[in-house]
């Protein structure tokens, strides 16, 4: 079985994909550290841009049943028919945004993860590729094992995925120009 834990930059892939990889001894598949060592990210401060069509080639050589497979471009550059369950984690852009700050990214960046976080532009790209495989997950105040938890009965087919409305929350807070006004 392999199993897909994606979602906008941030929201925690790395932390679960480990825990996960470790529990189900399931190899990971870091799909920005392959594009990395196969020369395939050019990073700069604003934008990661990836050759998806090459990486897309690569993966599939890679990729056997038995993987975690990590990435926010899961959706662009994974085939359908490689993947049984694909984890859209889901967290609140305040947190977000504090998990950037953290990490040095520039306020442009910052805003940009975050509104793609709040318009759940990786969530539709994922269903619109996996359909049915996709479980999305709230990972916003849980801890690391309660997430772990969600995760495998998602994998087990006994969760339902969850609803996220971060546009609807940050309206009501009044902050649409905080994530998209720069
Ligand atoms: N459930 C959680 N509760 C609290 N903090 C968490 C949780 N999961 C992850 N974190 C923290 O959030 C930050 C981002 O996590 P992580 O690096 O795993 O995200 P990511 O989605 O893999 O990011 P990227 O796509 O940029 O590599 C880290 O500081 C991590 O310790």
């Amino acid at each position: 079985m392999s199993i897909v834990i994606t979602g906008t930059p941030g929201v925690g892939k790395h932390t679960i994909g480990k825990e996960l990889a470790q529990k189900l001894k399931l190899e990971i598949v870091d799909i920005n550290e392959i594009a990395k060592n196969s020369g395939l990210f050019e990073e700069n401060d604003e934008s990661n841009d990836v050759d998806t069509e090459k990486l897309k080639v690569i993966l599939r050589e890679k990729i056997s049943d038995r993987h975690i497979i990590i990435g926010h471009l899961a959706p662009y550059v994974l085939d359908n028919e490689k993947v049984n369950r694909v984890i859209v984690l889901r967290r609140n852009p305040y947190d977000l945004i504090q998990v950037y700050d953290e990490r040095g990214y520039s306020d442009k960046k910052s805003r940009e993860n975050a509104s793609s976080e709040i318009l759940g532009v990786i969530t539709y790209d994922v269903i619109n590729q996996f359909q049915d495989k996709v479980v999305q997950i709230n990972v916003t105040g849980g801890k690391v094992q309660e997430v772990l938890e969600k995760v495998n009965s998602a994998i087990s087919g006994n969760i339902d995925t969850e609803e996220v409305d971060w546009l609807e929350l940050v309206t009501k807070n009044n902050d649409l120009k905080k994530f998209f006004v720069d």
